[in-house]
């Protein structure tokens, strides 16, 4: 179909004999912006991984549809080591590494890559800076410039608003809904604080190993899957923000 990004046809996910997914489908847009929320251990993890290729399919299949370029912002980015020495702009810089070859010398091409990047998250008088100097949200920011600086079409994130405050929270979601907007980025975000990410995705995938929920978040708010899922979410707040 017309502007499929992803689709993914009876996926198993198993460890061992461990099912952490089960025979889940469900097909991505371009421009979506998606969030993978469920229980503690109901397969969110997992379900990225096997997106990003980092383990393999035990059954069914995942497929791109057009250039997939990933980018991923793991769980627990966050450096608590005061003594940690990387310099935001080299942390970002890293980001480029996968692209190139064997010699992994910087060129002035990237390093412009790297300014435009901080620039656009607001970053940039901090580019000499050690990133344990940093606050949470200040260092969330430099991760995500080091994911986006491939000019990912795709971006995924693990609960990246783990370690940060309320504000701190709506403002990554802000600028997640900026990138998807103005630079058409398909955003997949596994979050527990769907009250928030409410404010801003189109689309829900509920998992609880199942898939238990997946399409429009507007719909979500009036099935009767919501009624599962334990966080609190003020319908009346999020039903006209989208
Ligand atoms: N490397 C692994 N080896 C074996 N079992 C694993 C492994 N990683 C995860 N699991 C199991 O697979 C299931 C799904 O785990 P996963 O981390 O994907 O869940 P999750 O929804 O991301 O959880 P959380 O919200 O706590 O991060 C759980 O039962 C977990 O214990």
């Amino acid at each position: 179909m017309k502007n499929e990004i992803l689709s993914v046809k009876n996926l198993t996910l198993k460890y061992g004999r461990h099912e952490a997914v089960k025979d889940i489908s469900f097909s991505l847009y371009k421009g979506d912006y998606l969030g993978i929320i469920g229980p503690n251990g109901s397969g969110k993890t997992t379900l990225l991984n096997a997106i990003l290729g980092l383990i393999e399919c035990t059954d069914g299949r995942i497929n791109f549809h057009g250039e997939a370029r990933l980018g991923y912002l793991p769980q627990k980015s966050i450096s608590s080591d005061k003594f940690f020495p990387a310099k935001v702009k080299e942390i970002v810089a890293t980001g480029l590494l996968s692209q190139k070859g064997i010699f992994k010398f910087y060129t002035e091409e990237d390093y412009i890559k790297v300014n435009t990047i901080l620039k656009k998250l607001d970053i940039y008088d901090l580019r000499y800076k050690k990133i344990s100097d940093l606050s949470g949200g200040q260092q969330q920011r430099v991760f995500l410039a080091r994911a986006m600086v491939s000019s990912p079409n795709i971006l995924i994130l693990d609960e990246p608003t783990n370690y940060l405050d309320t504000k701190m929270r709506d403002e990554l979601y802000r600028i997640l809904k900026e990138l998807n907007k103005e630079d058409n980025v398909t955003v997949i975000v596994v979050s527990h604080d769907l009250k928030t990410l409410g404010n801003y995705i189109n689309k829900v995938l509920y998992l609880e190993t199942e898939l238990i929920f997946y399409g429009a978040y507007k719909s979500f708010l009036h099935s009767k899957e919501i009624g599962r899922y334990s966080n609190p979410i003020n319908i009346d707040q999020i039903d006209g923000g989208i």
